[in-house]
């Protein structure tokens, strides 16, 4: 097996709806992302090519968060389900009988981060 794997950062802004502390406030970070792709390799010798993970995860996850009011997204945006949130989204359009998403890690700060993968 391979592990493939494309970081990413996008800008965003979010309030903890469901939390009492600082983070119940109108806040942003840069976050950090990176996604790994599990599987083998097709004719081209590639599990994904770093040029397909990069628009997939562009059109379909930056495009959203980028720049974005992230409650308008997910109604409680922690590292936790905003990593869950673009790991539903990934999944479906990157598995196949060949290659699989493995993981979502997510940091909201270079010391506060996510990972989250599903159980086999
Ligand atoms: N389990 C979680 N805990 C917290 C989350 C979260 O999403 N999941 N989120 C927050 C705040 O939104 C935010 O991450 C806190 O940021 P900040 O105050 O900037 O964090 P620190 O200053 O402690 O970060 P350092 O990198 O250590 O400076 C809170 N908890
Ligand atoms: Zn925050």
């Amino acid at each position: 097996m391979f592990y493939i794997t494309k970081e990413f950062t996008f800008d965003a802004a979010h309030n903890l709806v469901k939390y009492h502390g600082k983070c119940e406030k109108l806040h942003g970070h840069t976050y950090r992302l990176r996604v790994t792709v599990v599987g083998e390799p097709n004719d081209e010798g590639m599990v994904i090519d770093f040029l397909e993970l990069k628009e997939v995860v562009k059109e379909n996850v930056l495009k959203h968060l980028d720049h974005a009011y992230i409650n308008e997204i997910i109604e409680q945006p922690t590292a936790e389900y905003i990593a869950k949130w673009i790991y539903d989204r990934l999944k479906k359009l990157i598995n196949n009988e060949r290659r699989k998403l493995h993981e979502v890690v997510l940091w909201e700060t270079p010391t506060s981060f996510v990972r989250y993968l599903e159980e086999k």
